[in-house]
């Protein structure tokens, strides 16, 4: 209740974190049902619903230098005197400005009011995006300012909100800035002691920061601190997820079988020392009194699947189910054909699960899980589904590659009576790193490559060194190898110039006339994709053009050329994980990382996939370019289900949080828990996802 000095005494509704967000004043019924589509529900939904990026009033520029597509801001005279034209239901007007180093014309809509602010001779900062009109250059709508003006203006960072229809940023700012106002925040739930040893900002104050920051530097303060509370919060409950694992008895206590040592004999190769140590690890889990849960990490072709594969046998030689749930169905096709006919000899039933089979084909699959006449399950995220019941399910591999889906994994492992868990991840985190993301597993290193394996050769390229680098890869199909060539995008797109598979299939199909070429994207049915793979894996495809669905685990030992166009618009993780498509085999390899655009950065980033091989090396690297805290950065680990925090870019924030967590004592633990029950809760019941 606020009194107002001098006036009738007025009542001032304090809003609960709560309340519906129809409470916050100015949101009636229609807004509220369009801010629920951003699941914002409360008031605290609202205020959690953080800017995707800050619009900054940059220094004016030359108008020179002002780039299609881009806003710029020019400080500049007007030559001309405004002219309005009528053009159907549109009042244009368009005036000519110069500065010293040229001139340029800019244009309002349905704004004939500007007419007498806009005379020849007045001087001022205009701000907007410029676009080419009849070849030429104009800024539409830019705003307009005087020196003062702008210099006030620069010193502002605007929030810009994720919207959805009906949703402006306008209406956002508003409504947050009056929820922010008047919403009664939660004390700080963290230790005085906490905060003062990682110098972090206040809870409250953070938030406020992060939706209307002073200035940079406190935004970046703003930010760290809630970066913190959402490493802080997730790395609890991952304690807490790990603790009550550990009283887990092993309900399926598994014995050593013939069969697998028989497996092992029948590959084409001996396990490398690390898939061997790993494998001793995985038996000596499952053979104990406690139930696994285990991470195997190790770079792109390191040789994963035969460790899933065998503990996949291993499970249905005891007589239990095992599933493996991959992230694309190309994937899960790829695993199925690998195991099913193997494990045939050994009496052992493999089964495909996948989204896109006919609600009919699914019946007669879960049909036979629920009966146990399959012991081997291989599939998407469909092995999830309620309607999936498993028989002594004993067995959980996830392949994650770079998601970290504590959800789905435990999802999946709700499906049995604590089954053992496997994870296998390609991802090249730093080991400090993994060791806290992944807290609720024990980890083992594949860190050996198969033996005979060559590094892969590598180059970066501009553009013009496409018809050399196909006259390379017409060589190689010469020598009966294969090629993959990646593009950004499926078709092509006005907005973005970027190379895409459909139109690109064509012209390099006249470049390699003799060349079976097809092309494989997101977009198409998932038997069409299968299809693709399956033909490309035989060999009767020799390139394919694709965007980034074969990124993920696609194994084809005879493809030895990586081309990836637009090289630039990947992050270096991924760029890693497409090129692990080849060098898996005895074959030399190449990659080729055709740059589509120039620059100094640009070139620097590529140059380290030039320099190594080595996904960790890569990681790191990537993280000292970017360097930590950078609030306008891209966010390239997005996979990972954090609000705010990067785990590279944070990853110093990360490992502090980390250590705080653990360094808790019992006695500071119950003081949060006692401050904030919700988060009680929400740590002690994690089951994995955002907290
Ligand atoms: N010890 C080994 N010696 C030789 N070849 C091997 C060995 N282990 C696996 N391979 C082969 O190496 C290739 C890559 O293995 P696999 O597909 O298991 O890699 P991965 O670790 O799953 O990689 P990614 O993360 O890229 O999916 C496969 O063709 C596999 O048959």
């Amino acid at each position: 209740m606020t009194l107002l000095p001098g006036r009738k005494e007025v009542i001032m509704k304090e809003l609960k974190l709560t309340d519906s967000v129809t409470e916050v004043k100015g949101i009636g019924a229609k807004t509220e049902k369009a801010l629920n589509k951003l699941l914002i529900f409360t008031v605290s939904d609202l205020v959690r619903h953080y800017p995707r990026g800050y619009d900054t009033y940059e220094p004016p520029v030359p108008i020179t230098s002002v780039k299609e597509g881009e806003k710029a801001a020019i400080e500049a005279s007007i030559i001309t005197s405004p002219l309005v034209k009528q053009v159907r239901n549109l009042k244009i007007i368009t005036i000519r400005v110069k500065d010293v180093s040229g001139s340029l014309s800019l244009s309002w809509f349905n704004m004939p009011f500007l007419k007498n602010r806009l005379m020849s001779g007045y001087h001022y900062i205009f701000r907007g995006k410029a676009a080419r009109k009849n070849g030429a250059l104009v800024i539409e709508q830019p705003e307009i300012y005087t020196r003062e003006e702008y210099q006030r203006k620069m010193n502002i960072l605007q929030p810009i909100y994720p919207l959805t229809e009906g949703i402006t940023n306008n209406l956002l700012t508003k409504a947050i800035k009056t929820a922010m106002g008047e919403a009664e925040m939660a004390e700080d739930y963290l230790p005085k002691a906490v905060i003062k040893e990682y110098k972090l900002m206040n809870s409250k104050n953070a938030l406020l920061e992060l939706h209307f920051p002073k200035d940079k530097e406190l935004l970046a303060q703003a930010r760290r601190r809630l970066v913190f509370d959402e490493f802080f919060q997730f790395t609890l409950a991952l304690s807490y997820l790990k603790e009550s694992k550990k009283s887990w008895k092993n309900n399926f206590v598994l014995e050593d079988r013939q069969g697998c040592g028989d497996y092992e004999n029948s590959l084409p190769y001996d396990l490398t020392g690390a898939q061997r140590r790993a494998w001793e690890e995985i038996r000596k889990d499952m053979k104990s009194e406690h139930t696994m849960n285990r991470l195997v990490q190790g770079d792109v072709g390191s040789g994963k699947t035969v460790l899933a594969a065998l503990s996949l046998l291993l499970t249905a030689l005891n007589g239990y189910q095992g599933c493996l749930m991959v992230p694309t169905e190309v994937l899960a096709q790829q695993h199925y054909e690998t195991i099913s006919d193997a494990f045939l000899e050994f009496g052992i039933q493999t089964v495909l699960l996948t989204g896109s089979m006919t609600a009919a084909a699914k019946r007669g699959v879960y049909e036979r899980i629920k009966k146990g006449e399959v012991q081997i399950i291989i599939g998407t995220h469909a092995l999830i589904q309620e309607k999936v019941e498993y028989r002594k399910l004993a067995l959980v591999v996830t392949d994650e590659q770079h998601r970290f889906g504590v959800r789905q994994r435990e999802m999946l492992s709700g499906k049995g009576e604590h089954p053992h868990v496997l994870v296998m991840s390609a991802t090249p985190i730093p080991r400090t790193l993994a060791i806290i993301l992944y807290g609720d597993l024990d980890i083992s290193l594949v860190d050996e490559l198969p033996a005979g394996r060559l590094p892969i050769k590598n180059c970066v390229v501009d553009t013009g060194y496409r018809s050399t680098a196909y006259r390379f890869i017409g060589k190689q199909l010469e020598e009966g190898r294969q090629a993959y060539v990646i593009c950004p995008m499926v078709e092509e797109s006005e907005v973005i110039e970027a190379e895409n598979v459909i139109e690109y299939t064509e012209k390099l199909k006249e470049a390699l006339p003799f060349a079976h070429v097809e092309y494989l994207h997101g977009k198409m049915k998932p038997q069409e994709k299968n299809d693709i793979m399956e033909r490309f894996s035989k060999g009767e495809i020799q390139v394919l053009v694709s965007t980034t669905v074969v990124e993920v685990g696609v194994n084809v030992p005879n493809a030895t050329v990586m081309m990836i166009e637009n090289a630039e618009r990947f992050g270096l993780a991924q760029l890693h994980q497409l090129r692990g498509r080849v060098g898996r085999g005895k074959y030399q390899s190449y990659c080729i990382l055709v740059c589509g655009r120039e620059g100094k950065d640009i070139r620097k980033r590529l140059e380290i996939m030039n320099q190594s091989n080595d996904g960790f090396y890569i990681a790191g690297e990537d993280l000292k370019l970017r360097g930590p805290g950078d609030m306008f950065g891209i966010r390239q680990s997005g996979e990972m289900e954090f609000k705010l925090g990067d785990i590279y870019q944070d990853a110093k924030v990360l490992m502090e949080a980390n250590e705080a967590a653990k360094k808790l004592t019992k006695e500071e633990l119950e003081a949060i828990f006692l401050k904030s029950p919700e988060l009680k809760l929400k740590i002690v019941e994690f089951k994995g996802g955002t907290l």
